[in-house]
């Protein structure tokens, strides 16, 4: 009854006042919501227009804010879009207070390090010079220390010795390269590791990778009881075989393609499977590396390992040679480096690495110790 008195419609004035303070505190929430969700799309557009996949992914403090957005602002995000508290300031101060926390983060992280770029990094880790021993019989400490010093590009040899290694052309022995050699650069003589330069297209790279991306897993090793291989921080990369039976007929005519020329390059006969091992795909992310290690199957294994060693390897015999291929580039670290040669071999993209890890006689060649260096900045892809 709104006509018999007034008392009661001065209850409803106040009541649609209330109601239109809430309303415009509602809006406000909203647009203060929106405009806060508004930010976070500029900046994450603004990143993700400004640089390509490779280099977000590649560089750390860009990789570091990827997951940083992924496990903290992306949340945020979802926070904001299902709070429905529309009356409470409180709502409003918890969105600040996170906003601020993240500004404070970001500021806290990129304040120390801006400016600061790898090489710097990598400046302040180079140590004042130590003498280093190169050879079979060094002790694990002074194996680790020679893999660092070469990861960080410390000279470990004579300038004698260093002053003998020499790129030359070469046919290889065989006519397909008479008219455009093989860029061969040695990067030691005994035992002999070499780099053939420019031997895998941009177009075969791609094929690889694109062929592998989907079958890369964490690399694992053999584990110590001889058990199944295990993930091992020894050994931080995704990897993938390309077996056979994975392959269509179009991927198995381009990897014959590839294996031919590999062959002639090598002069080993290095297609099918009595041949050689399946190609195996590596791609390290930044810090993703492989300690020390030996290519070959059977020396130095208690007999638990040797039993996990595949019949097909013992069928074939052990592991001849590796040619392992670039297929990136890596702006800095990622190196393959010997440590008991006192050899780095950086990556370079469409370039081949390739040593023997058996000796002519057929033994094992320990001085073949190798590893793969952390990735500093950018991502390191490699097949062999
Ligand atoms: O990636 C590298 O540089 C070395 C890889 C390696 O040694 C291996 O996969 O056995
Ligand atoms: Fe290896």
């Amino acid at each position: 009854e709104v006509f018999s008195s007034t008392a009661h419609l001065s209850t409803v004035l106040n009541a649609e006042r209330e109601i239109i303070g809430q309303l415009e505190r509602y809006i406000e929430n909203a647009e203060i919501k929106t405009d806060r969700l508004r930010r976070y799309i500029d900046e994450f557009n603004d990143i993700q227009v400004r640089a390509d996949v490779d280099e977000i992914v590649g560089n750390p403090l860009s990789a570091y804010q990827l997951v940083k957005r992924l496990t903290v602002d992306w949340g945020s995000v979802e926070r904001l879009l299902y709070d429905n508290s529309w009356q409470a300031r409180s709502g409003i101060g918890k969105w600040s207070t996170n906003l601020e926390l993240q500004g404070y983060h970001r500021h806290t992280f990129q304040q120390p390090i801006r400016g600061r770029t790898p090489a710097e990094i990598k400046g302040l880790l180079i140590s004042t010079r130590t003498k280093y021993n190169l050879g079979n019989g060094l002790s694990y400490d002074d194996e680790t220390k020679n893999y660092q010093a070469l990861c960080r590009g410390e000279q470990l040899r004579s300038d004698s010795i260093v002053a003998s290694l020499n790129c030359y052309l070469s046919d290889r022995g065989h006519p397909s390269f008479y008219i455009n050699p093989i860029k061969v650069e040695v990067h030691s003589h005994d035992p002999p590791l070499f780099t053939f330069h420019d031997v895998i297209y941009e177009s075969e790279i791609n094929f690889i990778k694109e062929f592998s991306k989907p079958l890369l897993e964490r690399s694992t090793v053999l584990g110590n009881d001889g058990n199944a291989r295990e993930v091992s921080n020894v050994r931080t990369s995704q990897n993938a075989w390309l077996t056979d039976d994975a392959q269509d007929d179009y991927s198995r005519y381009q990897l014959k393609i590839i294996m031919d020329r590999l062959s002639r390059v090598t002069g080993l006969k290095i297609h099918g499977e009595q041949n050689s091992e399946a190609m195996q795909v590596a791609n390290y992310g930044i810090g993703g590396h492989y300690e020390p290690h030996h290519d070959y199957l059977f020396k130095d294994k208690t007999p638990e390992q040797l039993a996990n060693v595949s019949p097909i390897n013992y069928a074939t015999g052990d592991r001849l040679a590796t040619l392992m291929f670039y297929l990136s580039d890596v702006t800095r670290g990622g190196a393959t480096v010997f440590p008991r040669i006192g050899a780095a071999v950086w990556p370079r993209k469409g370039s081949a690495v390739f040593w023997y890890n058996l000796r002519k006689s057929g033994e094992s060649n320990p001085l073949t110790l190798h590893g793969a260096c952390p990735v500093l900045h950018g991502s390191k892809w490699g097949t062999k």
